[in-house]
């Protein structure tokens, strides 16, 4: 059993952490200071809510919680916004990282497992993406998660920290419980689009481009289920507590599906039709990105067991229709 700082705690995936934390018999104590997340996500231990920005509430945190290692999510994802916006990312996402960072080594927390993303790896021209491919970001949000990365490895050879970035593809469903699941706002992520359009919360749903060399015509991504992804996760964090050093794997399933397939994935499991409308492209989306999965399999034995489509939608459209996170 080991106290672990989940920082992004409120947060979509975080919150799923604190629950696997807890169910397997660890203490999660989040972190956040709700500036995207969820009070009501908090449930499976303490809140300290603190801006990661602020170095004395970062060091007052850690010297509170005394955790033996970090799970570290807290960040801000929206690739659009980061392009507008690009001074807010390379605070928040790097400056509340170093932050972590240096109040870890002041309290003496050796271990952290860092949210990183495919999106470090830009628009590679392979089929599968493994994680020797090179990592050339194209939007400030995969900058700022390669910059983490790249602090990651100076701390981890200077301090003797131990680390471990996984690359997540793309993160889709709910705890299959409907405890917690997923709500951003505003959400940009398609299967919760998907969802609103179902349930006519929203018009229609935009499909951004379907002239993209692909065999439907629209993007295609590896939508991997937050349950296997957070099971990843444990068995990242038991290596390091047993001493492993500079992991850096991708998380994803390693099977493609365009945007058209998720929305006929959708209607049959629902038994509902998706209104949908075309859209122009959305700037900056690769037409595809599909994981190499197999180091994450070989080095941690993690085998993802609920990450097919339509498991995916089924407990993401099970937690909505629970009521989710209020109105
Ligand atoms: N959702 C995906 O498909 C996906 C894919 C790749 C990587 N990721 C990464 O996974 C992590 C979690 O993503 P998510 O979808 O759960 O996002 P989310 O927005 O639901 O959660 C992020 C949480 O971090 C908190 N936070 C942000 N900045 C903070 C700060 N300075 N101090 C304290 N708390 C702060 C927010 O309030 C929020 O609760 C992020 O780092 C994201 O980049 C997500
Ligand atoms: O209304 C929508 C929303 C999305 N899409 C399409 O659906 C696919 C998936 O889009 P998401 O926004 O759900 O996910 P992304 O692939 O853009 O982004 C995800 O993967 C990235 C890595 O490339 C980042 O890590 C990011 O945080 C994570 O959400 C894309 O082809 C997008 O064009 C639509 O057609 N209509």
């Amino acid at each position: 059993m080991a106290r672990i700082l989940v920082t992004g705690g409120a947060g979509y995936i975080g919150a799923h952490a604190c629950k696997a934390l807890r169910a397997a018999g660890h203490e999660p104590v989040a972190l956040d200071d709700l500036r995207t997340g969820w009070r009501e996500a908090v449930r499976f231990g303490p809140l300290i809510e603190a801006d990661l920005n602020d170095l004395d509430a970062t060091r007052a945190a850690l010297a509170q919680a005394r955790p033996d290692a970090v799970m570290h999510f807290a960040a801000l994802s929206n690739v659009g916004e980061s392009v507008r916006s690009p001074g807010l990312y390379w605070r928040n996402n790097v400056g509340g990282s170093l932050n972590l960072l240096e109040a870890m080594v002041e309290t003496g927390v050796r271990a952290i497992v860092f949210s990183s993303t495919a999106a470090t790896y830009g628009e590679p021209d392979v089929e599968l993406i493994d994680e020797d491919q090179p990592q050339r970001p194209i939007n400030p949000y995969g900058a700022s998660k390669l910059a983490v990365e790249r602090m990651l490895d100076d701390f981890e050879a200077a301090h003797g920290l131990r680390t471990a970035a996984l690359r997540y593809f793309n993160v889709a469903g709910a705890d299959p419980e409907a405890e917690i699941g997923e709500r951003h706002q505003p959400e940009t992520h398609l299967i919760p689009l998907v969802l609103d359009a179902a349930a006519g919360a929203r018009e229609a749903l935009s499909i951004f481009g379907r002239d993209y060399d692909t065999p439907d015509g629209t993007c295609v991504r590896d939508y991997v289920h937050v349950w296997d992804l957070i099971e990843a996760h444990l068995l990242a964090l038991e290596r390091l507590m047993g001493g492993a050093r500079g992991i850096r794997l991708n998380l994803g399933v390693g099977r493609g599906h365009s945007v058209r397939e998720v929305i006929e994935a959708a209607e049959r499991v629902l038994g509902r039709r998706v209104p949908v409308r075309d859209a122009p492209r959305r700037p900056g989306d690769p037409s595809r990105l599909v994981c190499d999965g197999s180091r994450a399999r070989a080095e941690l034995g993690w085998e993802p067991r609920l990450s097919t489509l339509e498991r995916m939608i089924a407990d993401a459209w099970r937690w909505r229709c629970s009521g989710g996170f209020g109105p």
